[in-house]
């Protein structure tokens, strides 16, 4: 593998489609390494734009802008940091060798959309899923709800973070399910699934990386498996390690690389997994790093983001954990843009507390703004002290 100098006609070239808090990392990682990056989201002064060589802003859902971008930079690799991109585009880009798209525009194909990956996983992979059903109207869904039963989750087919989903407890539920979906999903007039509730024990991420040798042959890494808790589909707080039976830990793996394989190419994978005891089912898979990995920022040797950026660059990585650790989420909690952070030296004074403020110009209630990481003796201790340090912080109207 050779890496050009940036800036020169033999620069190693990657273009970032999406430039939040993750795709910030992964910029940072690549600019370590000597790569030039380009940044482009759907707006201004997105995180990852902030530390780049430079950005684009584009609708990235329009193929013919998007299009008009790869061609005109000429990046060799492109890192998909979002779903919501044109992938019909990417898929022509790679099929005509003009660029490589991490990890291959299949699989950005099927997970933009969650029919393509509940299919792949459960119908041609034969993985544990939750049952499901699919639907395009009021009618479709109260039906699918019937067949998996109550309770059960309503999500759009595009969508992430929890948008648009609901947690449907009998019948009388399911019309405001569809009207949410249907007001909050990427795309208006589209299609939901709705899933039957697993009762798990717990959840986590199980970051599994494929990276090529400096034979060339292709291997895959597992990272310690990260428990994590949600609120409103959304993460708020991750650990890792997260405890697990030998047998779950197991099967968890399986499952991942089963899934991780069948969408091939190289760079991070998050895994997301129901386990109930020894049992486990695959729920999702992001073929990207994964929010709730920020938590490697302080437990890893490599971050997933430091991962990321070897493994798409074709260089050998080292998925070891150094300590167990936690990462917090700080919300914007109100409406306004250029916000201030207060408090954060108090919060940085809490012991091995670490924090990122993604610089996101505009604050949103929901929208993640910032992460305070810490690390501990146990996951126990280091979640107290990440939760207390992002506590700390207090975003204020400037
Ligand atoms: N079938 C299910 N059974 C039990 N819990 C579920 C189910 N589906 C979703 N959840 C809960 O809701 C959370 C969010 O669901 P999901 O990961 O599908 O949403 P998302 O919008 O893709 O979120 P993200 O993009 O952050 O991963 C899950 O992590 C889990 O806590
Ligand atoms: N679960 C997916 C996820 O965490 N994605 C991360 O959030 C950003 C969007 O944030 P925004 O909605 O605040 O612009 C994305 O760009 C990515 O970094
Ligand atoms: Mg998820």
């Amino acid at each position: 593998m050779r890496i050009g100098t940036p800036l020169t006609d033999h620069a190693t070239r990657v273009m970032l489609l999406g430039s939040g808090e993750l795709g910030k990392e992964v910029a940072i990682e690549l600019q370590r390494l000597g790569a030039e990056v380009i940044a482009v989201d759907r707006y201004p002064n997105a995180p990852a734009m902030q530390v780049a060589h430079r950005s684009h802003v584009i609708p990235m859902t329009d193929a013919q802008v998007l299009n008009g971008v790869i061609l005109a930079e000429a990046p060799h690799i492109i890192v998909p940091e979002i779903e919501a991109i044109a992938t019909d585009v990417l898929a022509a880009i790679e099929a005509a060798g003009i660029a490589r798209v991490i990890p291959t525009a299949r699989a950005t194909q099927l997970t933009m959309n969650r029919e393509g990956i509940r299919r792949l996983a459960a119908e041609e992979l034969g993985l544990p899923t939750s049952p499901y059903a699919f639907a395009v109207s009021a009618e479709e869904l109260a039906a699918g709800a019937e067949a998996v039963g109550f309770p059960c989750f309503v999500k759009p087919v595009m969508s992430s973070s929890g948008k648009g989903q609901s947690y449907v407890e009998g019948p009388e539920g399911v019309a405001d399910a569809w009207t949410y979906a249907e007001s909050s999903g990427r795309v208006a007039g589209g299609c939901v699934i709705v899933e039957g509730r697993i009762d798990f024990d717990y959840e986590i991420t199980l970051l599994t990386v494929r990276s090529a040798t400096v034979d060339g042959e292709i291997r895959t890494d597992f990272c310690a498996p990260i428990g994590h808790r949600q609120q409103k589909g959304d993460y708020v707080e991750s650990w890792q390690p997260q405890a697990m039976s030998p047998a779950a830990l197991k099967s968890a793996q399986e499952i991942a690389r089963k899934v991780t394989d069948a969408l091939g190419g190289l760079g991070v994978f998050g895994v997301e997994l129901f386990v109930k005891g020894d049992e486990v089912w695959f729920s999702e898979v992001s073929p990207r790093p994964h929010d709730t990995g920020l938590v490697t920022l302080a437990t890893q040797v490599m971050s997933e983001f430091a991962l990321h950026a070897r493994a798409i660059l074709g260089l050998p990585v080292d998925v070891t954990l150094r300590e167990p650790g936690a990462s917090a989420v700080i919300y914007g909690g109100m409406e306004a843009e250029g916000v201030v952070f207060e408090g954060v030296a108090e919060a940085l004074s809490v012991p091995t507390a670490d924090l990122r403020l993604f610089g996101k110009p505009e604050a949103f209630e929901r929208r993640r703004m910032g992460v305070a990481l810490a690390r501990g003796a146990d996951t126990d201790q280091a979640r107290a002290r990440a939760t207390e340090a992002a506590g700390k912080v207090r975003v204020v109207k400037p």
